[in-house]
C-alpha cells in the first residue's frame, strides 16, 4: 500500500527529514508521533505530493486522502455540495445515488442541506469522511484530526473513525502530538524527532521495549533511571535488565522491596507515587481507592 525508502526534504538550507523509511499494508493504520517541529505534517505532504521531496523510493497508489485539521469542508456548500464536490466526473444521476448512498452508510441523510458551521465536531469528521470514500480514497492521510476537539468528543471520534476506516477497508497515516490517539487508533506507530524515525512497531512492543530516553520520553507512563546502578540488588538488576527503563505499571504494590513515597498526584483512576529506593526515583500507578502511607512496599513484573 505504502512504501517509503530514504526520503529527505529541505526547505533552503534547513534539512527536515533525514531519510524516512516507512511502509504500510492494506488496512493497517499507522499514527506518526513526535513534537511540535519534528517533522510529521511535512511528512505527510510529501507522501500526498502536495511537497517535492528527495527518495529512493515513494510508492502509494493514486487513491490518496487527505484529511485536514478540522477536516476543511467547504463553508460555503452544503453537507450534500461538499460531497458532490468529489464526484464530479459521474453524471448527475450516478452522482446522486452515490452520495445518498454515503449518506445513508454514515448515518447523515438528515444533514444533506445543512452547513459545515451548522453541524457538529462528529458529524464534520463523517461529511469529511463520506467525501474522502466518494473521492475513491484507499490511503487516508489525517493530520491532527482531533485537534480542538474536547476530550468526551475526542475519545467518541477516535472509535468511530478507526471504525469507519476498518469497515471500508483502508489504509490510514495519522499524525498526532497525542500519545493517546496514537494508542487507540494505530496498527503501528512511528516516532520521529528532528527529521529521523527513532523507532516504530505496533504500540505494544514499542511501549515494553523502548530503546532510548526520547522515545520514552514520547511514549509516557515510563521512567528512565539515570544512575549507574552500580550496588548489588535484584531490583537494579532488573532495571539494567531494561535498559534503565521500565513502565509504571511493571511494578506493583505488596512484594519485597521497600520505599519511601516521595509525591503522591491524584489522577482520577490512579495516584501517580513517586518513589524512592536506594537513592532511585521512579513513578507508579496505584488505584486511587487505596489508602498509601509514607513507606510502601513493592515489587516489580519479571
Ligand atoms: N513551507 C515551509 N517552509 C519552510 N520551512 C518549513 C515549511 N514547512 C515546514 N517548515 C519547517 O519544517 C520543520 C518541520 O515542520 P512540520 O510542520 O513538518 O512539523 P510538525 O512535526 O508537523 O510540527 P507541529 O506538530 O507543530 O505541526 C519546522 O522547522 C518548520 O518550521
Amino acid at each position: 500500500m505504502l512504501e517509503i525508502r530514504n526520503l529527505h526534504k529541505k526547505f533552503g538550507q534547513n534539512e527536515v527529514l533525514k531519510g524516512i523509511d516507512l511502509s504500510l499494508k492494506s488496512n493497517e493504520i499507522l499514527s506518526i508521533l513526535g513534537s511540535s517541529g519534528s517533522g510529521k505534517s511535512t511528512l505527510l505532504r510529501c507522501i500526498a505530493k502536495l511537497e517535492n521531496s528527495q527518495y529512493d523510493e515513494l510508492r502509494c497508489g493514486s487513491n490518496v486522502g487527505f484529511m485536514f485539521q478540522n477536516y476543511a469542508l467547504f463553508p460555503h456548500l452544503s453537507v450534500y455540495d461538499n460531497i458532490a464536490f468529489a464526484l464530479n466526473k459521474l453524471s448527475k444521476k450516478e452522482a446522486d445515488d452515490k452520495i445518498n448512498e454515503l449518506l445513508a452508510k454514515f448515518g447523515i441523510q438528515g444533514l444533506k442541506d445543512k452547513k459545515p458551521d451548522q453541524i457538529s465536531g462528529g458529524q464534520a469528521q463523517r461529511v469529511a469522511f463520506a467525501r474522502a470514500i466518494a473521492a475513491g480514497a484507499k490511503l487516508l492521510l489525517l493530520d491532527e484530526p482531533f485537534s480542538n476537539l474536547d476530550q468526551g468528543l475526542k475519545q467518541a471520534l477516535r472509535v468511530e473513525l478507526k471504525d469507519m476506516i476498518q469497515k471500508e477497508g483502508l489504509s490510514a497515516i495519522v499524525v498526532t502530538h497525542d500519545i493517546d490517539d496514537a494508542y487507540y487508533l494505530s496498527d503501528k506507530i512511528a516516532l520521529i524527532d528532528g527529521g529521523k524515525i527513532l523507532d516504530i512497531g505496533t504500540p505494544n512492543k514499542l511501549f515494553y521495549s523502548v530503546k532510548d530516553e526520547k522515545s520514552a520520553q514520547m511514549l509516557g507512563g515510563l521512567n528512565y533511571i539515570h544512575s549507574d546502578l552500580t550496588s548489588q540488588d535484584k531490583f537494579f538488576d532488573w532495571i539494567k535488565s531494561r535498559n534503565n527503563i521500565f513502565a509504571y505499571s511493571e511494578i506493583y504494590m505488596g512484594g519485597e522491596f521497600e520505599a519511601n513515597v516521595i509525591s503522591k498526584s491524584f489522577i482520577g483512576l490512579f495516584y501517580k507515587i513517586e518513589l524512592e529506593y536506594k537513592g532511585i526515583r521512579f513513578y507508579t500507578l496505584w488505584p486511587s481507592c487505596l489508602e498509601i502511607s509514607n513507606s510502601v512496599k513493592f515489587g516489580f513484573y519479571n
